[in-house]
């Protein structure tokens, strides 16, 4: 065994990637594929209402730590740091870290959190960073939001995710612009987060001897851009300032029921009016009639529409729902869901153009 093996430290796997790129997925396959790991999971959630904890199965809720309403890249950094601290109290009961980031979040200030005292740094062990990236929508994504780009160029390990949804050519096409950004990262291809027994944890990018290793073969690449970053390296720049964001999160709870056939109605109409500017909706819609809680979710213009748990008698009947995007219009969004609920459609779908 390599020395850099006998690390007892707690491995970290940070999971990044871009809104709806398939981060919770992709961490609930690591979940299920590695049942010898104790994991703890931070969650990340960029909106008020947490939800993506209620998504994840198979770690104890005990060990599922919910950041929400902010961004642990900026706002929320110093309470990672806490975080950090209140969680070697239960260290002996774990045995792998994942922190599973905002959809916009900077990956170098959540590594950087990792690095911020020498006690912190004492007991934790970034593993890798693994970036998930839709290769279906990767090449818009990139070209509108610099920080997309930037979470592919810090990765360790780019998971292409989303493969059914693509052809050949495509990911192809994929493929090359995740190297453009970052042709050190090794890419591995997945579909709803299946990586087909490519190892995502105990990788080890960070210690000292692989990326040693890693930067002697990197050193040999020759690149067009002259950009020599081996993964990795980026992470020993303590003074990177936070970064902010121009991109709106709403959330929203109606403990009204939605009409099913208006609902569709107008979140079409809203994909469609607010076009690139909306990144991303989920959430759980209570509609009349209909014994079920609805998951609502959209990346982009692809809406998604199943059937989840029941709601239970006893249980007090609510939607929650999130919009992430650019330019959103707080007030005009919840004006247009008041009309909506009130059955007053046209008006609710006009509020929408704008
Ligand atoms: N077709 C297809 N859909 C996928 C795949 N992976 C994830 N999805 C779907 O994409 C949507 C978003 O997946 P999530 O795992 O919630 O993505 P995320 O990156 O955690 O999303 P945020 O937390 O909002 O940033 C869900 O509806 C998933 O079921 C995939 O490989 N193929």
């Amino acid at each position: 065994m390599e020395d850099y093996m006998d690390d007892d430290r707690l491995p970290v796997t940070i999971l990044t990637g871009f809104l709806g790129a398939g981060k919770t997925t992709l961490l609930n396959n690591l979940i299920k594929n590695y049942p010898q790991h104790k994991f703890a999971v931070i969650e990340n959630e960029f909106g008020e209402i947490p939800i993506d904890n209620d998504l994840i199965v198979g770690v104890e809720s005990d060990n599922i730590y919910e950041m929400s309403n902010g961004c642990i890249c900026c706002t929320l950094n110093g309470e990672l740091a806490e975080l950090l601290f209140d969680l070697l109290n239960i260290r002996h009961k774990l045995t792998h870290l994942v922190v599973e980031t905002t959809g916009i979040a900077d990956p170098t200030t959540v590594v950087q959190a990792f690095m911020s005292s020498e006690q912190i740094e004492m007991f934790y062990r970034i593993d890798s960073v693994v970036c998930l990236v839709d290769a279906r929508n990767i090449g818009p994504i990139a070209a509108d939001t610099a920080m997309a780009a930037k979470q592919i160029s810090y990765a360790d390990i780019v998971v292409l995710n989303k493969t059914d949804l693509v052809t050949e050519a495509e990911m192809a096409g994929a493929a090359e612009l995740v190297k453009s950004f970052n042709p050190f990262a090794e890419l591995v291809y997945s579909s709803f987060g299946s990586v087909n027994g490519s190892s995502l944890l105990d990788t080890y990018t960070y210690a000292p001897k692989v990326i040693e290793d890693f930067s002697i073969n990197a050193g040999k690449l020759r690149l067009s851009s002259g950009v020599m970053k081996p993964a990795g390296f980026a992470l020993v720049q303590k003074d990177q300032r936070p970064a902010l964001h121009d991109i709106e999160s709403h959330s929203y709870t109606f403990t009204r029921n939605f009409d099913p056939h208006q609902f569709n109605f107008w979140l079409d109409h809203l994909v469609e009016y607010y076009g690139a500017g909306i990144y991303r909706i989920k959430g759980i819609v209570s509609f009349d009639k209909v014994p079920q809680k609805v998951v609502v979710q959209s990346v982009r213009d692809h809406i998604m529409i199943s059937a989840g748990e029941p709601w239970n008698e006893d249980e007090e009947r609510a939607s929650r729902l999130i919009f992430i995007g650019k330019s959103l219009g707080k007030l005009r969004l919840e004006e247009s869901l008041v009309k909506l609920l009130s059955g007053e459609l046209q008006d609710s779908v006009t509020l929408l153009s704008r």
